[in-house]
């Protein structure tokens, strides 16, 4: 499988603060990882970097196939499909779901006067029916729910077909139904063959969809731990990655748990 993201010993710095730390890190087609870290450990940064949005201070950051700083970023970026906060607020209010997706294939955030054809309208449609929102699809983007914003927004960052998908705390601010919600569509999403190398950014273990396979875990801008789920993610990694003992249980059905370890006298009874 060949690499969709290489970066080697990627260093970033703003003034005094290093916010990334000689990362190397490489993502191949099919993978979907799951980027680990408390806040401000350096995950937006490293998305930024993926999404071809910042350049490394030092190091060297290939994407999909091009070296960052030899290559024009506005015919790279159409390749990647992103969805973050800042990319919800360039979103206008009173544009319809249906062209909030639509308007992707233009790379623009709301629709003027841009002509698309059948087929992606079509391809619109079928996105938002996959991420199960095609009941909105004639409401405003600003009429909708933090989660219903959310679905849409995965929906938009796929419309281009994009080879890499980054997802930026999808699973930000919603409740618990939305949460769960997002993991199936998610976990549906990271076994569907056809579905580009995908990063999934979280603060939460109970986030990580069944489906995911990597997993890299940072710390002030350093990696604590990188490689297969099942193996990379113990409960040593968890602790080194948030600074505090945790236990960790993964459940038959494939999903994750974190807490605290309780001291034996901590424990009632
Ligand atoms: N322009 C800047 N100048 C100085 N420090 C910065 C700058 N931008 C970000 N930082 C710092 O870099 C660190 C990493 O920020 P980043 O947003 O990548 O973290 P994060 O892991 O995404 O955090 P969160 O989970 O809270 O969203 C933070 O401590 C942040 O305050």
């Amino acid at each position: 499988m060949s690499a969709v993201l290489e970066l080697a010993e990627v260093t970033v710095r703003r003034g005094q603060a290093l916010l990334l730390d000689r990362v190397s890190w490489v993502v191949r087609e099919g993978e979907r990882w799951v980027l680990l870290g408390a806040n401000g450990a350096g995950k937006t940064t490293l998305m930024q970097v993926a999404a071809a949005q910042m350049f490394p201070s030092s190091g060297a950051a290939g994407i999909l196939g091009e070296l960052i700083g030899t290559v024009d970023v506005f015919e790279l970026r159409p390749r990647i499909g992103v969805s973050s906060a800042a990319t919800a607020e360039l979103i206008p209010r009173d544009e319809t779901v249906r062209n909030v997706v639509l308007s992707a294939s233009y790379a623009v955030f709301g629709r003027w006067r841009e002509q698309y054809d059948d087929v992606d309208h079509r391809r619109a449609d079928e996105l938002l029916r996959e991420v199960g929102v095609t009941h909105l699809a004639d409401r405003t983007f600003g009429t909708l729910s933090e989660g219903e914003r959310k679905r849409v927004q995965i929906a938009r960052a796929l419309m281009t077909d994009p080879e890499l998908l980054l997802l930026d705390e999808p699973a930000a601010g919603l409740d618990l139904g939305g949460r769960e919600d997002l993991v199936s569509t998610l976990s549906v999403l990271a076994y569907d063959t056809a579905s580009p190398a995908t990063v999934l950014v979280s603060h939460h273990v109970e986030e990580i969809p069944p489906g995911f396979t990597h997993v890299l875990m940072i710390r002030g801008g350093r990696v604590v731990a990188q490689g297969p789920l099942a193996t990379t993610m113990t409960a040593e990694a968890l602790s080194a990655t948030f600074g505090m003992p945790l236990v960790l249980e993964q459940h038959p059905d494939g999903r994750y748990a974190a807490r605290r370890r309780q001291h034996r006298s901590s424990v009632p009874g």
